[in-house]
């Protein structure tokens, strides 16, 4: 269980699954596909759904780019929390809205994988939340540095692979896929 002991309840946080940072990302239409099933099952169980959405370069809040990808759309009083850094906790009322809601464990999926996605699950870790990340309903696209690259499937599975084993005191960690995922 997590250390933060508030009422035990999970919460689905959908980070940055706007148009301009899917655009090219791995199987883009399938994580879509498969995150709006998972967001019908959430809601369904009562589960709150928060949204992520990064304002910055290419994502200027308003635009095109930066709305949500369809079909993925915020319901009424689902909480949306806007964002500046790859981090969603910085800068932002996410921890604010995750205690009001009474959150103990993050269901996460989004994009991108070795960006917003991996900084805001282990800002979560380390700050006493379970986290269960949606192995099937996160992406990413290929990265290049140093003269390497990186394939995006290579990058989703070391995410997977990174979530799956990693490890805090009296916290849980897992993966699961968005048909099976516990809520
Ligand atoms: O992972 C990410 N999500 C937004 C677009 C790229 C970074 C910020």
């Amino acid at each position: 269980m997590s250390t933060l002991g508030r009422d035990g309840r999970s919460c689905l946080l959908l980070i940055d699954l706007q148009e301009a940072v899917v655009a090219d990302c791995l199987d883009r239409d399938g994580v879509l596909h498969r995150t709006a099933r998972l967001v019908d099952r959430a809601r369904a169980a009562g589960t709150p759904v928060v949204h992520i959405q990064h304002d910055g370069p290419g994502l200027e809040h308003g635009s095109a780019g930066w709305r949500l990808a369809a079909p993925l759309r915020a319901a009424p009083g689902e909480p949306v929390v806007a964002k500046n850094y790859r981090d969603g906790f910085a800068a932002t009322d996410l921890e604010t809205t995750l205690t009001r809601l009474g959150t103990d464990r993050l269901i996460i999926a989004g994009a991108q994988s070795d960006f917003c996605v991996r900084a805001t699950m282990q800002h979560a870790a380390a700050a006493g939340y379970d986290v269960t990340l949606v192995g099937d309903c996160h992406t990413t696209t290929d990265a290049h540095h140093d003269g390497v690259t990186i394939s995006a499937a290579q990058i989703i599975a070391h995410t997977n692979l990174y979530a799956s084993t990693l490890r805090y005191p009296h916290q849980s960690f897992a993966v699961a896929t968005h048909d099976t995922v516990p809520l």
